[in-house]
């Protein structure tokens, strides 16, 4: 592409958007220069603002908007577009949906290099979900607020971590910033409602902001690694109602925990107004999508469904204080050690006749209502009879083992997080299925192992495992696990992914291996942010 002219930073282009980014900022072309543009969409056509000029592409903002894109809505958040968290608020969910599709099948299509015609003739649509109120699990990052940052460095108010603040100081003590961070950045947006997230989350949050007041708890500082508040992480069970905090420190041990413990158990969450995602809330959103066409688009948010009252609603309680260790620098949320300080270190939950418990490290799905959709859509392309081998890998607390070892022989599970992987044990137990089996450990690893162990007593491999269900992180599955999987020659993978890049990825190294796409649909698992599950189902295609 040739560049035309010299662009630097505040320059004024005029531009037409005419897609968007992962992270939702609007593409557009000019002068052999691709932009992208914060706070713009497909379809607007804006002058925008220069941030940042490289070598072939461009930042920008939008500084005039000259026409309005169809596809433009007015966010309903009232900090989207300055918190990190969703970036599609203002774009319409039919658009966000059909922009979701595209994304998968030119995936498919660029990456995995499958034709055009094929990908569309295999695809099955996408299954949109919710777009409020669909979180089960919110980790908010807590931090000093600046001025008491600037207060202590410059020697002010001696600060005793822990101690009881006098009660004249109280007041004047709102020194945490709990929030989510910025587009980009590590400041924390407050905001008073994540309306992605639960509706209770904010009685919590305020109920350990008073707490942290009178007891004097700081805020952890990335600058210098001091404070002791890192985050706050919130699970709950929509179906139970259970919810479990976990507070992610940077220490061992927590000051005043049982006044806490007291303050929590003292929150009324089931007040007239409180509980939006009741269990009743969940059936109407199962309701409307059986009623739904598999290209279903935005059928869930339908005002029909009358029947749903909040008499129905489920009962909150939080079930369990935790404490997460995280001394060390970096980004990551939580640290190794968790233990429980107060009342259960794990929530139940169901999905689909199945009910699991979640301790704090292990993953589970954030949308349980859109999950149930995936996994019955895993339980379909894996079309088990009753006499099927399964692997499952990356199975976390056994969810996607569990719904398939109901209708399959003998399922084994394996996943990294020790704590997933014992909760898949208790989750087997628990809903009386015998034939499933778990293992702890990278994929990368135990499946090569296990393939050499079935060799080394004199198996013949290709013919032990009829479906390899994968469900990896974003990153994809490791090479050493996708090439025991060929070795086991299955006749069907079935491919869950939340990254269309990684899975498109895999599924060219499957396809050399001897695999074709059969079919793939895309399940909106996090409506109003640039992420999109997608499930395949890829079949051998030699004998
Ligand atoms: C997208 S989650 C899927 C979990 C589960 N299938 C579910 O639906 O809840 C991916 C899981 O892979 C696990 N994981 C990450 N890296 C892994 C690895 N190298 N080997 C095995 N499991 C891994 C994570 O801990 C996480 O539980």
């Amino acid at each position: 592409m040739q560049k035309t002219k010299c662009y630097k930073k505040n320059d004024l282009v005029a531009l037409e958007i005419t897609d968007l980014t992962e992270e939702g900022q609007g593409v557009g072309k000019c002068d052999g220069l691709v932009f992208f543009v914060k706070g713009s969409v497909m379809g607007d056509v804006v002058e925008a603002k220069i941030l940042k000029v490289k070598k072939n592409y461009a930042y920008a903002k939008v500084e005039k908007l000259l026409e309005a894109s169809p596809y433009r809505v007015t966010p309903l958040c009232p900090v989207a577009g300055k918190c990190g968290g969703c970036q599609l608020q203002h774009l319409s969910y039919e658009k966000e949906l059909a922009w979701k599709e595209d994304r998968i099948a030119q995936s498919l299509i660029r990456i995995a290099g499958i034709p055009e015609e094929e990908v569309h003739a295999k695809g099955e649509g996408i299954l949109g979900g919710k777009t409020e109120r669909y979180r089960n699990k919110a980790q908010y990052p807590v931090q000093n607020r600046k001025e008491h940052r600037e207060e202590i460095a410059l020697g002010g108010r001696a600060f005793e971590e822990g101690k009881k603040a006098p009660e004249k100081e109280q007041e004047s003590y709102d020194s945490l910033d709990i929030g989510f961070y910025g587009f980009h950045s590590h400041r924390i947006i407050e905001t008073e409602d994540c309306l992605i997230n639960s509706e209770e989350n904010p009685l919590i949050l305020n109920c350990i902001k008073e707490w942290a007041r009178e007891y004097q708890i700081s805020g952890y500082e990335e600058e210098t690694g001091k404070g002791l508040l890192r985050h706050i992480f919130l699970r709950k069970g929509f179906v139970t109602g259970e919810i479990l905090l976990c507070l992610v420190l940077n220490g061992k041990s927590l000051p005043h925990g049982k006044e806490l413990w007291e303050r929590l158990q003292g929150l009324s969450l089931n007040d007239e107004e409180g509980s939006l995602q009741s269990r009743a809330d969940m059936q109407c959103d199962m309701d409307t999508q059986s009623r739904a066409e598999l290209h279903c688009g935005v059928e869930t948010q339908s005002e029909d469904d009358g029947h749903c009252g909040l008499n129905k609603k489920v009962q909150e309680k939080i079930v369990g204080l935790c404490i997460n260790i995280n001394e060390a620098r970096g980004n990551a949320i939580l640290g190794r050690e968790t233990r429980c300080l107060y009342g259960k270190d794990s929530i139940e939950d169901k999905i689909g006749e199945l009910s699991f418990s979640i301790s704090v490290p292990s993953f589970y799905q954030v949308n349980p209502v859109q999950t149930e959709k995936i996994y019955g859509k895993a339980l379909e392309y894996a079309a088990l009879t009753g006499e099927e081998t399964v692997w499952d890998c990356y199975c976390g607390i056994g969810t996607i083992s569990l719904f398939l070892a109901q209708k399959a022989k003998q399922v084994y599970g394996l996943e990294i997080v020790p704590e997933a992987i014992e909760n898949a044990k208790e989750n087997a137990e628990k809903n009386g299925l015998q034939n499933a089996e778990f293992f702890v450990g990278a994929a990368e690893e135990v499946l090569p192992k296990w393939v050499e162990e079935q060799k080394r007593e004199g198996k013949d491999v290709g013919n032990l495992v009829d479906v390899v269900s994968l469900d990896p992180p974003r990153k994809g599955c490791d090479k050493a696990c996708l090439s025991a999987a060929l070795e086991l020659s299955p006749k069907r993978i079935v491919y869950v992914s939340c990254d269309p890049g990684s899975l498109a990825r895999d599924m060219k190294y499957l396809r050399e291996g001897g695999y074709t796409l059969e079919k793939w649909v895309g399940i909106d698992n996090f409506p109003r942010t640039g992420h999109v599950e997608c499930i395949a189902l890829i079949q051998r295609v030699k004998s």
